[in-house]
């Protein structure tokens, strides 16, 4: 019988991630948070540095300590940098915690891909092997009951989501897939950075990473492994001047005729059983504001006769169905709970 209640600890409490797994937790029934954790800051009342979640959790953050996480915790959500996750997950593992990893450390099953792509040493590679990658609605079976999840990346959860059941029915070129994806500046991270302080991004729109994204990789291991081929990808995200939110809009040569009817079915009857996956009826094109705040993706279709190319658009938020929704649905698998529990958010809207 499946556990009703876990106790869980936090790294990177102070980043968005973390703090987006603080909001959603609160309305989670059988989680509590007994230790929110930071490499810099261990000692001060969370609020002091958040006071959004004043008289909400009224904890010092505590520091970095394996050992004292195993004491506290049964579960550990790891929102760190690249880089820093590889390192510390097997000290978790190994002081007998279950883990989700939200960072890209072991998405990669190639480590020399990881190494490449990321510039950071590879994880150890038995740990990376137990890796179970937590894309829900398409590996949720593997994520039942295991110890481990390495959560997907933000642009890939859009894009996988919106390209896998196309293209396991065969009716999408996968040589020929172009994604042009657009995130909210909350993608990059708290940290400042010249690319995403006010003044530069602003009343600006701009394209980034083109060709050289971390996710390139991730999106082509999993498209490959989904379609039996290897699959290239052109892949192109741009920073777009607002808080939340991914729009992947992905262009596919289609290998039949195939009406935005056609595509509508095939992904209502493929995602039926998943609560967190809408299929825009013909015409009604997603946005990112009609899934902020929530863990849905949103899907839209439009066929074009003229260039025999589909269009598929899919809208997540990137903090939530990018990051902490997706850990903490990952996390409902685990324990055997139902996927959506403490996740039924409606988007904020307007
Ligand atoms: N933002 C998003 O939309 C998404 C982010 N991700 C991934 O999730 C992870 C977290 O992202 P995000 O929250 O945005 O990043 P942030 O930069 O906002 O936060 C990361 C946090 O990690 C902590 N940290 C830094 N170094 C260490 C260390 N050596 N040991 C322990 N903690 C450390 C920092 O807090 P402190 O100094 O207090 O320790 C910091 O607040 C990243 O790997 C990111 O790529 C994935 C999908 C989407
Ligand atoms: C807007 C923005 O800068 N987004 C980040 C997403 C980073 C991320 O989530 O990194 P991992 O999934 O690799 O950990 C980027 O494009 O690099």
């Amino acid at each position: 019988m499946a556990e009703q209640h876990i106790r869980v600890a936090i790294v990177g409490s102070t980043g968005y991630g973390g703090v987006e797994l603080i909001r959603l937790l609160q309305h989670h029934p059988n989680v509590e948070i007994t230790s929110v954790i930071s490499s810099s800051s261990s000692g001060v009342p969370i609020s002091d540095g958040f006071p959004h979640l004043t008289n909400i959790i009224k904890r010092n953050l505590d520091g970095v300590d394996p050992a004292e996480m195993a004491e506290r915790a049964d579960l550990v959500f790891t929102a760190t940098p690249s880089g820093v996750s590889a390192k510390l997950v097997p000290q978790l593992l190994e002081a007998g915690l279950k883990v989700v990893d939200l960072s890209g450390d072991f998405r990669l099953k190639d480590g020399a891909a990881y190494e490449k792509w990321y510039k950071h040493d590879a994880p150890d590679a038995d740990v990376l092997a137990s890796a179970v990658y937590g894309l829900c609605e398409i590996y949720g079976e593997q994520v039942r009951e295991v110890d481990f999840i390495s959560n997907p990346g933000c642009y890939p959860t859009a894009t996988l989501l919106g390209l896998i059941p196309a293209l396991k029915a065969g009716w999408i070129d996968h040589s020929g897939i172009i994604i042009d994806a657009k995130s909210g500046v909350s993608g990059a991270g708290r940290g400042t950075s010249l690319t995403t302080h006010y003044a530069e991004i602003n009343e600006n729109f701009k394209a980034y990473k083109v060709n050289k994204h971390q996710h390139i990789p991730e999106i082509e291991q999993v498209l490959s492994q989904e379609s039996g081929q290897e699959v290239t990808v052109t892949f192109t995200t741009h920073l777009v001047p607002m808080t939340r939110g991914i729009m992947s809009t992905m262009y596919a040569p289609l290998l039949g005729h195939y009406s935005e009817e056609d595509f509508i079915q095939l992904y209502r009857e493929y995602y039926k059983d998943r609560p967190f996956v809408r299929v825009r009826s013909q015409g009604i094109w997603p946005s990112t504001k009609e899934v902020s705040g929530s863990n849905f993706c949103d899907i839209g279709f439009a066929v074009d006769e003229r260039t025999g190319r589909v269009t598929v658009i899919s809208v997540i938020d990137n903090v939530v169905k990018g990051a902490a929704g997706q850990a903490i649905q990952n996390l409902n698998l685990m324990m055997g709970w139902e996927e959506s529990l403490g996740l039924a958010f409606t988007p904020v809207y307007p």
